[in-house]
């Protein structure tokens, strides 16, 4: 008889705190992520999804408790075991986050060049497959952030986030911003990624239409920790009052019933 696995789990989060002065974000907060789930983080605006984020990230040490990410604690490793860990994992922040005095191929191409040890041409080229992978029309590598649509630049931050193929990818309030076409269209990406590359994402959303279309399950952050965790079915269920009038809300139906017309075949 096989033995039972225990979870596979990349991130663990346990008993965090997280204080700014007297205010406190966190409180004994506990998650685990899956291998290769997308996990959707909701809740109330200032409920700490993206200071959770940047705790897990390594971004900020946090007043108490403890984040593993594959395993290891990276606020204890040396830089350069750091800095081996870090490759594993991508980031697209909420406004993605290019540089505006790159063009797009060189904001893709500078990880490749500082953490790969490519040349500049290698670089280059390498970043031309990654932002194809990301839905980037041919033609726009010469241009500079300013100079894209709004979806544009999150596709080129998501290319750059995927430039040194990561295992695990962070995404902060990915389709904030984008008209319902192109958000319907970045879900899908993210949802292909996930299915051609395997990846594990941690997803920070308001976008109630991207927890119904692709996530595997939602973690939901209330009263200073996770109040619930799990499909998205069983959390709706949740007897709080910010969970009832979230998915149960005139938005949370219509979502839920665009859902139920254009079910995703490709969630697992
Ligand atoms: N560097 C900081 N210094 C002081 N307070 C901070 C800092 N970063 C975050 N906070 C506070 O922590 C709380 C949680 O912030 P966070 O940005 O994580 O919320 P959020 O859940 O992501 O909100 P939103 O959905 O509005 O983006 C907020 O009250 C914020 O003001």
């Amino acid at each position: 008889m096989t033995k039972p696995q225990p979870q596979d789990d990349v991130i663990q989060v346990r008993d965090l705190v997280n204080r700014f002065g007297t205010q406190t974000v966190h409180e004994h907060l506990d998650l685990d992520v899956r291998r290769g789930e997308i996990l959707g983080v909701v809740g109330g605006s200032g409920t700490g999804k993206s200071v959770l984020l940047r705790s897990i990230v390594g971004l900020r040490r946090p007043t108490s408790g403890s984040v593993h990410v594959f395993g290891q604690d990276l606020l204890r490793l040396s830089p350069d075991q750091r800095s081996q860990v870090e490759r594993r994992f991508g980031v697209l922040f909420q406004n993605g986050a290019l540089f505006s005095s790159l063009n797009i191929v060189e904001n893709v191409a500078m990880p490749l060049i500082e953490h790969a040890g490519l040349t500049r041409m290698e670089a280059h080229a390498l970043a031309g497959v990654k932002l194809a992978l990301a839905g980037l029309p041919a033609g726009t590598e010469t241009k500079y952030p300013s100079e894209l649509s709004g979806g544009m630049v999150k596709r080129a931050a998501l290319a750059r986030a995927l430039a040194l193929d990561p295992e695990i990818l962070f995404l902060d309030e990915p389709t904030a911003g984008l008209d319902p076409i192109g958000a319907a269209a970045f879900d899908q990406l993210i949802l292909t990624l996930r299915n051609a590359l395997g990846l594990t994402v941690f997803l920070v959303t308001h976008d109630l239409d991207t927890l119904y279309t692709i996530c595997d399950r939602v973690a939901v952050l209330s009263q200073k920790k996770v109040l619930v965790v799990g499909p998205l079915d069983d959390v709706a269920k949740t007897d709080d009052a910010w969970v009832q009038s979230y998915f149960h809300g005139p938005r949370g139906r219509a979502a839920e019933e665009a859902h139920e017309r254009e079910p995703s075949p490709e969630v697992k």
